[in-house]
């Protein structure tokens, strides 16, 4: 009986605690043996004993009432300064400003006060952060602001959107690994486990907070726009109708999966379809936001970073605290990879752990302008036309964040890697074939692993992280097309397609015993 491919397989049609609150021990938390007590290196405001979990709520009080009752005040701040400024530069900026670009033109970069923060050791730090893993409390049950003295720190509760994002599960890649790479210590952290189905939700729950409190503080800010390649605007999209607050989502025509296609317009955003690429559409909503006052919410404006570097905290803490060997995250217009370098430095400086990670950036080689970059040893950077690929929301020539990433890829002896076409969706399906249904990017960041794990820079026992980036379910039409063996010029050698047979018992028990007879015995 042969197989063929069923009709489904057709291609679609188109593509409070406050801080000053001691964290409470919580029994059987193997964690806080090894740190029970935060111990403040210097005479603060004292630490209750009040822990996030003994804060019962009057049956009157929602829980932004009661995170507004327990809030109590601290000396952390933060600003925005020329990103990589020199020590003498004297140029910032208040958060509370409009401002995307330093005087000379260049990026920015949110700065905290350091010093403040040093004011709590690293045991403090961590036992705070694991007090409130996993807790309802108003915002500390977000991943991302559970870590909001490190965030955000003068933004009041109040003014927070946030759909508790974050916490994403870090699992063990067992079979993946020992199969496929004889690796015994390969972890997958699943950003794309979201409310939006991406890490995007990081990064666009503080932006969007920060928006809500410009809006109250009546500072001009009438929507909030993107480009987008499709997450982005998902997640923009989303938060904003959460606050009640317009959003404009400028999308590449063609270019992104229905399924994201589909959240902005479900969300009530303003969604323009453009016949350019991202890059076109990156260029438009920056020069509509300088005409016009829409806020711009891409990762060239670096409130964005500051969720999105949660994730790699998060990451040393799911690992109580120990620093992996790598982490390998798919790159595309270069905000991530800068934010993973910043939450991980940001561990070190104030001493949770004692080393750096090395950081590798896996491009799609259809859209690798950081990779020819690297290969040509930083000289001078090209932006390029990116071609289409499967991994279309990295389907990026002229990154914004690209000194960004260059930075924190010199600042950690990382390394890029790129992957074809052929080699991301390989690597998606062997992944999805040991239980995963990861993303195209997700198959980027894996081909960078199965190269350096061949050439033997990563090690059998290195403790490995692969940052998957967005939920397999927004790209169910590349895993259609592989499996349908409907991709030109690709041989599909891990294609699963379902077989056609006829409502018969004897034609049901023929294919079955055939499938039986080729699948090993145990
Ligand atoms: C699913 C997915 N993975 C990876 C990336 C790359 O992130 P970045 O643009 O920050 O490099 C993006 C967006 O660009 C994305 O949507
Ligand atoms: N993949 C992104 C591209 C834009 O990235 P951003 O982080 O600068 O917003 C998307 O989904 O739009």
């Amino acid at each position: 009986m042969a197989a063929s491919s069923s009709s489904l397989f057709n291609p679609a049609t188109s593509t409070a605690t406050s801080l000053f609150q001691n964290p409470k021990p919580k029994l059987n938390n193997h964690r806080l043996h090894r740190h029970p007590k935060p111990t403040p290196i210097f005479t603060l405001p004292p630490i209750t004993a009040t822990s996030s979990t003994s804060t019962h709520r009057a049956a009157h009080e929602d829980i932004r009432e009661e995170a507004r009752r327990h809030a109590k005040s601290h000396n952390f701040s933060a600003k925005y300064v020329p990103f990589n400024a020199s020590p003498e530069s004297t140029e910032s900026y208040s958060l509370d400003e409009i401002v995307y670009r330093s005087r000379s033109g260049g990026l920015l970069d949110v700065q905290h006060d350091m010093d403040a923060l040093k004011q709590f050791d690293g045991n403090y730090w961590k036992s705070l952060f694991d007090s409130r893993v996993g807790k309802t409390n108003w915002p500390y049950g977000s991943g991302v602001w559970s870590k909001k003295e490190w965030v955000l720190p003068e933004i009041d509760g109040d003014d927070i959107v946030s759909a508790f994002e974050g916490n994403s599960n870090l699992f063990w890649a067992e079979r993946f690994g020992k199969q496929f790479l004889g690796m015994s210590d390969l972890w997958v952290k699943h950003c794309g486990i979201s409310h939006t189905g991406s890490f995007k939700d990081l990064g666009m729950t503080v932006l969007v907070s920060q928006v809500n409190r410009l809006r109250k503080m009546k500072r001009p800010v009438v929507g909030v726009g993107c480009a987008s390649t499709g997450d982005t605007s998902a997640a923009l999209s989303a938060y904003c109708a959460s606050a009640g607050i317009p959003s404009i989502v400028f999308l590449p025509a063609d270019k992104i999966s229905m399924a994201q296609l589909v959240q902005p317009i479900a969300n009530g955003a303003f969604v323009l379809s453009i016949d350019t690429d991202f890059d076109g559409c990156m260029q438009l909503i920056r020069e509509v936001t300088a005409e016009l006052p829409i806020y711009l919410a891409n990762s060239l404006n670096s409130l964005r970073l500051e969720g999105q570097k949660t994730a790699a905290i998060e990451i040393l803490q799911q690992f109580d605290w120990e620093v992996p060997d790598w982490v390998i995250v798919p790159g595309g217009n270069l905000g991530n990879i800068y934010a993973f370098y910043k939450g991980f430095k940001m561990c070190y400086e104030l001493g949770l752990v004692d080393k750096m990670p090395r950081l590798v950036c896996a491009q799609a080689a259809n859209a690798n302008p950081l990779y020819l970059h690297y290969k040509s040893g930083w000289k001078d950077f090209k932006a390029i036309k990116a071609n289409t690929t499967f991994a279309s929301a990295i389907q990026i020539g002229d990154p914004v964040s690209i000194d960004r990433a260059v930075f924190a890829l010199k600042n950690c002896n990382g390394i890029v890697e790129e992957a074809t076409e052929e080699e991301l969706m390989d690597a998606m399906a062997q992944a999805d074939s040991t239980g995963m249904f990861i993303c195209p990017h997700t198959g980027v960041a894996l081909t960078a692993l199965f190269k350096l794990r061949n050439s033997g820079v990563i090690g059998p026992n290195d403790r490995t992280v692969v940052v998957s980036t967005a939920h397999g379910l927004k790209f169910t039409q590349s895993k259609v097309d592989y499996h349908s063996k409907s991709i030109p010029d690709m041989s599909c050698k891990f294609a699963n397609p379902p077989v056609q047979v006829k409502a018969d018992f004897g034609a049901v028990m023929d294919v079955l015993k055939g499938y039986l007879n080729k699948t090993p015995k145990v």
